[in-house]
């Protein structure tokens, strides 16, 4: 038998790798990008850890244009002229495993969710029963819980800072407010962030630390399939679960206990309001809804729903203040209104602040600038290809969409995609502002596009007016803002001086009645 030499052996492994190489490299060729990227992923995973990944893709579009190959199978794209295509109405273009690093591991598995399930027919089965609570209509009737939390906030401020003139960070209030809306309009019940003005139980900073550590894993999700989300493994780390789905967990167990018991007047009356007693009831009423759907569901609003929110509100909030034309002209069209219509005082309704032309400019620059979710939205090309922007891409290719780069396409947005003006939104004709509205990804796009919409900007909506009209707001340093980003990307720094408005003056329809 003829013996192969360490020598002949290396040469066939070298030239194995070799072939592997060259064919990694060869499948997307013609699409331009950073030369490890033809070959590894290495190099996203150390774009997301350093923080600043925002800023490099958005200065790789800018050197290689609007297809960037980011990976061996991965490519970015930045044209918003692609978001139909990439982001169908239809299913057949689905997430990529990206998601499942999102998925808490629980002793029975994944539990997956509306936004990281990459099934179909599970996302269906999942977002079909309750996507109705999530329409316009249905969110109005949250409204109140907004109110409730308004209150809370309101009492805080007047307690702690608006009286001795203290600085605190808005930011971080706004972070408590955006989680206890949530819990209130999920659960009925709040964390208490606002009445101790602290991160009660380090949940906010558990949550970030989730998202530092499961962002990297996003770029190499075969490493977190063998690491985080294994059964052998996990029998030898220490066991530890994400606070809020404890919290989750917790609410429904209690909820679903009291209303089996159902004796209490309050549990009928609560039972008809918050979006658990809605979950429980689509639950009892449809056999196709999985047991684990409730514990989904509220994991969703609460993870989904509450830290986005706070980062486009610090986004209006740091922005107005820091550029006070734009206060003022803000502060001139609700007080402008209040003079003509009469404004709900303390708080305005929805229906008189949701269609002012000036605050919806503010909150949708707001939006176009910082974007909270900042790496490509990563879907799989299906079967047969695609053709994106006149560019094919064969099956199982993953594309992507970045929100803040396409947010900051200056073909459709202007030379000053960086800065803030919210005019860029006013003085055009209603088409051209459609089209400006449906090139910003913050929401994402199509079939998988932000459930939550709708709510998140009822909340914002509610507290940009509510805070202006009752408080006047001092930023001390613009220069103490401060952003970072892993796939989450928030901010810090707001730091502020607040105090209460002279009622005289601005209270100008004072009998007009709170919700
Ligand atoms: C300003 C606040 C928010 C922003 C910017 C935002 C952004 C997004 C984005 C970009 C996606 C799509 C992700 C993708 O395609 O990869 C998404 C999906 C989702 N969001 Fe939001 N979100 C916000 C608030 C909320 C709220 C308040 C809720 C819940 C009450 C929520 C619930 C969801 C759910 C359930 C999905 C998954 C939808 C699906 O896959 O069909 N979001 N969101």
């Amino acid at each position: 038998m003829t013996q192969i030499t360490p020598l002949a052996a290396s040469v066939l492994i070298l030239s194995y790798l070799c072939y592997r190489i060259f064919r990694t490299y060869w499948k997307l060729r013609y699409v331009p990008g950073p030369f490890w990227a033809r070959i590894t992923n290495l190099q996203r995973i150390l774009w997301v850890k350093s923080g600043k990944s925002h800023e490099i893709y958005q200065n790789i579009h800018k050197k290689y244009g609007d297809f960037v190959r980011i990976g061996p199978d991965a490519v970015s794209i930045s044209d918003p002229a692609a978001i139909s295509t990439m982001y169908p109405m239809r299913p057949g273009f689905p997430k990529s495993k990206f998601y499942r690093a999102f998925m808490p591991y629980i002793k029975n598995g994944l539990l997956p969710a509306i936004f990281t399930t990459q099934d179909e027919k599970q996302h269906k089965q999942l977002k079909s029963p309750i996507a109705a609570l999530y329409s316009l209509t249905n969110v109005v009737t949250f409204e109140v819980f907004v109110n409730d939390v308004l209150d809370i906030l309101f009492q805080e401020f007047d307690k702690r800072y608006a009286g001795s003139q203290t600085s605190f960070d808005l930011g971080d209030w706004l972070q408590y407010f955006a989680f206890d809306v949530m819990g209130t309009m999920t659960f009925s019940s709040r964390y208490g962030f606002l009445e101790t003005g602290t991160d009660v139980g380090g949940m906010l900073q558990a949550i970030w630390n989730f998202m530092l550590g499961v962002a990297p894993m996003t770029q190499i999700p075969w490493v977190d399939k063998l690491w985080n989300k294994n059964h052998i493994v996990s029998m030898f780390k220490p066991q530890t679960s994400s606070p809020i789905l404890k919290v989750v967990a917790d609410r429904t167990s209690e909820r679903q206990q009291k209303a089996a018991s159902n004796t209490t007047k309050e549990t009928k009356e609560v039972n008809k309001k918050d979006f658990l007693s809605r979950f429980l009831e689509i639950r009892e009423t449809n056999s196709s809804v999985p047991p684990w759907a409730i514990t989904a569901w509220t994991f969703s609003n609460v993870i989904a729903g509450s830290d986005s929110t706070a980062v486009v509100m610090r986004t209006v909030f740091y922005n107005l203040l820091a550029h006070p034309d734009s206060l003022s002209r803000l502060y001139k069209e609700l007080t402008g209104y209040e003079k003509q219509n009469g404004l709900s005082r303390p708080y305005p309704r929805w229906s008189e602040v949701s269609d002012l032309p000036y605050l919806d400019a503010c909150i949708n620059e707001a939006i176009r600038l910082h974007p909270p979710f900042c790496l490509p939205l990563e879907r799989v090309v299906p079967e047969g290809g695609v053709t994106i922007c006149g560019q094919f891409f064969e099956a199982g290719t993953i594309v992507g969409m970045n929100p803040y780069v396409v947010n900051r396409h200056q073909p459709t947005f202007g030379d000053d995609v960086d800065s803030w003006r919210p005019e860029r939104w006013l003085n055009h004709n209603e088409e051209h502002r459609r089209k400006l509205e449906q090139s910003v990804m913050t929401f994402g796009a199509g079939r998988r596009v932000c459930l939550g919409k709708y709510v998140a900007l009822l909340e914002i909506k509610k507290i940009v007016p509510a805070l202006f009209l009752n408080y006047e707001i001092e930023l001390l340093d613009p220069k103490s803002y401060e952003v970072e980003n892993c796939y989450f990307f928030r901010q810090k720094g707001i730091n502020v001086r607040i105090k209460r408005r002279d009622q005289k003056t601005s209270i100008l329809a004072q009998e007009s009645k709170k919700i």
